[in-house]
């Protein structure tokens, strides 16, 4: 899967990005555990991993395979808030190994964060670095989640949702321990309510043998091998359409007698204000609307965007589509691909979103599409005042 002679010195001109992945779960989810088991594998060879520890005393470290002299461990401070000076120090010292021959190949980076981490500005840390966005890439936010205690953590801690809600992959752990449970535990709740915060993510099953890294790390944005990537997966548009169809058929099942409300919810009972929801159109974007719409949120309401990924057909260049990808205020630069990656020639963007009601980012978006609605202001008066939009209330 990863070309081990991509990163040898004898290549010439600039070396492709070295791919660098995110491991994250609550406490005792089970990320080291996964961690040692994938080590092993053949594909994961030449893998540097840097384990963040929240204590003075490191211990994840110790508990990592020793023979694997990749682990790195960064301690006394959680990685989301007060480490994040060395998380790029230790990333830029294994491109230096690398550069200078200490190192002889890096094929990839795993970060292991605490169980308390919010993922986001680790993110944050990778994309506001151009000389790291240059020389690695970010390939998947891997969340995993405990069968067991799972539900009960999602509904006690933001941190959990906010790793769910971010994630690439969910992978589900513990479920051996599920089914031996006296009267039988019923994953489907908890599988529901992924849902809910993350309809898009793959789910992977530890215990099924799926959480292995051609899966845990192929999210499919980043594809090395072809030069056109694979964002139709890294998207995965249908789960939201197919999410938010289940969320009404349930609805309609369920409450057919409730005086006609359509008022979808369930699964997003316990997190209201995490929600997500994909926009699409056939019309081409100018390029002037697209930035002025992504502007207009990322400055109004970058933290309420927990996760945005599209791909865009803009209209002056409409065989050239553009990637965009951003997580709450940070954008990276968008990428235009040599050409686009399937049939669907559709502007589709998905969005992951905390107390952002998928309503106003809607009408946001029909307003700098040109779909404008008899209801809503023009693009200028929405940047002069972007609470202009009809029926915003700054919360779901
Ligand atoms: N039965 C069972 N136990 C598991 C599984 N995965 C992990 N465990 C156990 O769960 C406990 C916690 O696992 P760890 O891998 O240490 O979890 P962690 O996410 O690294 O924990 P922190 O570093 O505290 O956040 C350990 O006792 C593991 O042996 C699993 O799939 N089934």
């Amino acid at each position: 899967m990863v070309n081990r002679a991509e990163n040898t010195p004898k290549q010439k001109g600039p070396k492709p990005p070295i791919p660098l992945s995110i491991i994250t779960g609550f406490l005792g989810s089970g990320k080291t555990t996964l961690l040692n088991r994938i080590l092993k594998d053949p594909d994961m060879a030449d893998t540097a991993v840097i384990i963040n520890e929240f204590g003075e005393i490191g211990l994840d470290h110790l508990l990592v395979d020793q023979s694997n002299d990749g682990v790195l461990e960064l301690s006394s401070g959680c990685l989301c808030c007060t480490i994040r000076g060395d998380l790029v120090t230790t990333l830029e010292d294994l491109l230096r190994r690398l550069d200078n021959g200490r190192l002889d190949r890096l094929s990839r980076v795993v970060i292991e964060t605490t169980g308390l981490a919010d993922p986001s500005p680790i993110l944050h840390t990778i994309m506001l670095h151009p000389y790291i966005m240059m020389r690695y890439r970010l390939e998947s936010v891997v969340t995993l989640v405990d069968a067991v205690n799972g539900l009960e953590t999602l509904d006690n801690h933001e941190e959990a949702r906010r790793q769910a809600a971010v994630a690439d992959r969910l992978v589900i752990t513990k479920t051996d321990l599920a089914d031996s449970f006296a009267e039988g535990l019923d994953c489907s709740e908890l599988l529901d309510r992924l849902s809910g915060l993350n309809p898009g993510a793959i789910r992977l099953n530890t215990q099924a043998g799926d959480a292995v890294p051609e899966r845990l790390f192929d999210a499919g944005l980043y594809d090395p091998k072809s030069k056109i990537p694979d964002v139709a997966k890294w998207l995965n548009a249908e789960a939201y359409d197919n999410h938010a169809h289940s969320q009404d058929h349930r609805h309609d099942h369920d409450h057919g007698h409730d005086h006609g409300h359509h008022h979808s919810h369930d699964v997003n009972r316990h997190n209201d204000s995490i929600r997500a929801f994909t926009l699409a159109t056939d019309q081409p974007v100018s390029a002037s609307a697209l930035e002025m719409f992504l502007d207009l949120l990322r400055s109004a309401h970058g933290p309420k965007l927990l996760r945005i990924k599209g791909i865009v057909c803009i209209a002056d260049d409409p065989e050239h589509p553009v990637v965009i990808h951003g997580v709450q205020h940070v954008f990276h630069p968008p990428a235009t691909l040599e050409a686009w990656p399937d049939e669907d020639r559709r502007t589709r963007m998905v969005f992951i979103t905390h107390n952002l009601p998928e309503g106003f980012v809607r009408k946001m978006f029909e307003v700098f599409t040109g779909a404008l609605r008899p209801d809503t202001p023009d693009p200028k008066t929405l940047v002069d005042n972007p609470l202009a939009i009809t029926g915003f209330r700054g919360s779901v």
